[in-house]
């Protein structure tokens, strides 16, 4: 049986600025994904992690080269599928960015309110249970100032990963947190691809997590280093 890819990534080229300014920062990358596959990626701070993270989770315009996210073209997409196609990506920040303004259940719902076709009727029943995943069932109805660190970190996994997406995109999750509690939470992240079948991209500098991996790329000056 063969998978398509989730992500296919060709000949990617990306620069900021303009003119005499304009710095090449990613440079002939080419990276497939493939569907349940945990693929980190590391290495030195301005080599262009977050640049490639931010091109494949459709927050950035591709420049040059192609870029397919679940069998579909990133350049020349129109916002509206932009967003369409970041709707159906968990994305996990080193910042958890959570709605200080909503519990716990509150901002796992907002991702279930991007997709028309989950009932608002299974809200609850989906947050409840991705939240008890991730070892938070008792703190649903929690405001994010009661939560700890690593419990915030928890509701950002469980946010991202509640209605199910095929890929999920994680910068540095663990980088704000203490190694026990950034083990428990790279830990649910294996578990939780490995049940649903996504695909993991995570950018890392964490050493103490690599063994997550099933591959791991190594990124120099805007190129991937071979033998990926
Ligand atoms: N919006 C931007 N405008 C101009 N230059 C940028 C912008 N974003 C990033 N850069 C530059 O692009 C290069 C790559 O940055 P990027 O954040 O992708 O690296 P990184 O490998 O993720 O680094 P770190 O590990 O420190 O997060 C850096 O030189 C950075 O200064």
């Amino acid at each position: 049986m063969t998978f398509s890819p989730t992500v296919t990534v060709t000949n990617l080229n990306h620069s900021f600025g303009q003119g005499t300014l304009q710095k090449p920062v990613l440079t002939d990358i080419d990276l497939v994904i493939y569907p349940g596959e945990i693929v980190i990626l590391t290495g030195p701070s301005g080599s262009g992690k977050t640049t490639l993270l931010s091109l494949i989770g459709g927050l950035r315009s591709v420049q040059k080269g192609s870029l397919k996210i679940f069998n579909q073209e990133l350049k020349g997409c129109t916002k509206k599928q932009l967003i369409q196609i970041r709707n159906q990506i968990g994305f996990i920040f080193q910042h958890h960015n959570l709605l200080k303004c909503l519990t716990a259940y509150g901002n796992v719902r907002m991702s279930l309110k991007l997709h028309p076709e989950i009932s608002k009727y299974e809200y609850r029943q989906k947050a409840v249970a991705i939240l008890d995943a991730v070892g938070l069932g008792d703190h649903v109805d929690y405001y994010p100032e009661k939560l700890s660190g690593g419990q915030k970190q928890r509701v950002a996994i469980a946010r991202a990963l509640v209605a199910q997406p095929k890929l999920v995109l994680a910068d540095e999750p663990t980088s704000s947190l203490d190694s026990k509690t950034g083990r428990d939470v790279v830990d649910i992240i294996q578990r939780l691809a490995q049940e649903e079948g996504c695909s993991v991209l995570l950018v890392t500098h964490d050493a103490r997590i690599l063994d997550i991996a099933d591959r791991i790329i190594q990124m120099e000056d805007g190129r991937l280093q071979d033998d990926n």
